[in-house]
């Protein structure tokens, strides 16, 4: 499991900005080979905290700047008394400029190297310094060969600034990529390295700046941005006069026949995210198990939207979704719900019927797909959107006008003006049912009590995350009570380091 590592920049970059700061670095005057010999000084002293005692290692080398920095770190565990070489994979001869000289630079310094075949045996730390932010398109011969060679070896793999295969971008698999115990990556986090199947291949991920110019890294327009660092402090303060009539009322819609659990993990989130009131509007058959559940919810029979337009000017945010179906029921109560003009956050059958153009919603609100929920709201394959994941976030969220959080592994945080935030918090054991129903009654919650549509979104995604890497002990088939319980336990330690 990845733990955020707050000692990390905020700012995640494409492999183009992050090619920009290389030329930038250089421009103002720190040769390129320079850098490339930091990078191995950083990448050697990686190695040596997280193996120290290897006293091997075998690196693999393309032919471009990554290969450079590959040949450098050779050269520096040979000159430390470590069997260092080098398998080049490929045509060597096609190295040049800084890589070429990185690698006369290794043969000096007694490095064997020599064109690596299937048959190679491996021996010691396997350096990947195979491709790097020059990847273009799917890995070709003999390089794919090479990196299931790297991962069928068993022996351990550090990765040269990304695991060779991972788009920097998108964090996609282009036809193979190395899985690396761990990463070090240079000058500027890639965007690519928190999401998708990236997290899969990373392993701990570290980070140098190579002493790079803050000037030139902070003047770049940053592609995304980390949810890091301790984001409670942005939960609204309570005052000890506050009462629950200020911390606003969140109205959820949900639970047609058969799928009234749904609704019912909403609003217990919303009430234990700190929502002044919550009610529920669902099928009376709900009504019993829901009073005897959350007694501290209003729970209401509604057979038509005619007792939601009755309700609309008492409530500030509404959730509407979670077991909502896409029946005539559920479609005029989410019709009521648009046409209030209280807050909004949409989920799982709302925006079903929102992709099937059954309604509208309102600019400025929340949606929380999913992505087979996003793929039918812009009309695409789950894979192409999954392909390129912040893509697919910054067209919905323009697209509709909204916050759109969309969730998975390195769940995404977009508005419609371009921003885009990456959640690096969470554990695979969240994987599970009723989880996304507690993070839309979490960012409801948030918004009851003050917080705008974005903050809203962001601050309830990093919750939700960390109250489920809370529970990462407990394995798999987290239950979504828990999980409602442990952002109720992480909201109150907050309020509790306010007093
Ligand atoms: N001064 C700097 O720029 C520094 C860069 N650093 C390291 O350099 C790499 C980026 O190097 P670059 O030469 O731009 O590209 P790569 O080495 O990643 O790869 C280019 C190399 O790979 C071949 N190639 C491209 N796509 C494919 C493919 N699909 N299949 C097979 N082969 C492919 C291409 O032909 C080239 O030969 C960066 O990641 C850093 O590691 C230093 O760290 C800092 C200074
Ligand atoms: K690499």
């Amino acid at each position: 499991m990845r733990h955020s590592s707050d000692d990390l920049p905020l700012a995640l970059y494409s492999a183009t900005q992050v090619r920009a700061l290389d030329a930038a670095l250089i421009a103002v005057g720190t040769p390129g080979f320079e850098l490339m010999r930091r990078a191995a000084h950083a990448i050697w002293r990686a190695l040596r905290r997280e193996w120290p005692d290897a006293g091997a290692l075998t690196v693999l080398a393309g032919h471009g700047n990554n290969a450079g920095d590959g040949y450098l770190i050779a050269a520096l565990a040979q000159r430390a008394g470590w069997q260092a070489r080098v398998l080049a994979v490929g045509e060597p001869q096609r190295l040049q400029g800084d890589a070429a000289r990185a690698c006369d630079e290794a043969r000096a310094a007694g490095v064997e190297v020599r064109a690596w075949q299937a048959d190679a045996q491996p021996q010691g730390v396997l350096v990947d310094a195979l491709l790097g932010t020059g990847l273009a398109g799917e890995v070709r011969e003999p390089h794919a060969a090479a990196i299931e060679w790297i991962n069928r070896s068993g022996c351990p793999v550090l990765a040269v600034d990304i695991p060779s295969g991972i788009c920097a971008d998108t964090g996609q698999v282009l036809g193979a990529a190395v899985k690396a115990q761990l990463t070090v990556t240079l000058i500027g986090l890639k965007l690519g390295l928190y999401l998708g199947s990236a997290l899969d291949h990373v392993g701990r991920l570290v980070f140098d700046s190579l002493q790079a110019d803050p000037q030139i890294v902070s003047h770049q327009q940053a592609a995304a941005w980390r949810l890091a660092g301790d984001l409670l402090p942005l939960v609204p303060a309570r005052q000890p006069t506050t009462h629950k009539g200020q911390l606003g009322h969140l109205l959820v819609v949900g639970g047609d026949q058969g799928t009234g659990g749904a609704a019912l993990l909403s609003a217990q989130s919303a009430l234990r995210g700190g929502a002044g009131m919550v009610s529920l509007a669902t099928r009376a058959e709900h009504v019993g198990a829901a009073q005897a559940r959350l007694p501290e919810v209003m729970s209401l029979a509604v057979a038509s939207a005619n007792q939601l337009h009755a309700l609309a000017d008492k409530v500030t945010v509404w959730v509407v979704g979670p077991g909502l179906g896409q029946a005539a029921w559920g479609r005029s109560l989410l019709s009521a719900a648009a046409a209030s003009g209280g807050a909004q956050v949409w989920d799982a059958d709302a925006l079903n019927l929102l992709a099937a153009g059954a309604v509208r919603i309102a600019p400025g609100s929340v949606i929380t797909p999913h992505p087979g929920e996003a793929a039918r709201l812009l009309g695409i394959s789950i894979a192409a959107l999954q392909a390129d994941r912040p893509a697919a976030a910054r067209a919905l969220a323009r697209r509709y006008e909204v916050v759109c959080v969309l969730k998975g592994a390195g769940t995404l945080v977009a508005d419609p003006v371009g921003r885009l935030l990456v959640c690096d918090r969470g554990d695979p054991v969240m994987a599970g049912a009723g989880l996304g129903d507690v993070l839309a009654g979490l960012i409801g919650a948030l918004i009851a009590q003050g917080c705008s549509a974005w903050q809203a979104a962001c601050l309830g995604v990093w919750v939700h995350a960390c109250a489920g890497e809370s529970l990462a002990h407990k394995g798999n088939g987290l239950a979504a009570g828990d999980l409602c319980d442990a952002i109720r336990h992480l909201l109150e330690e907050r309020a509790a380091c306010r007093k």
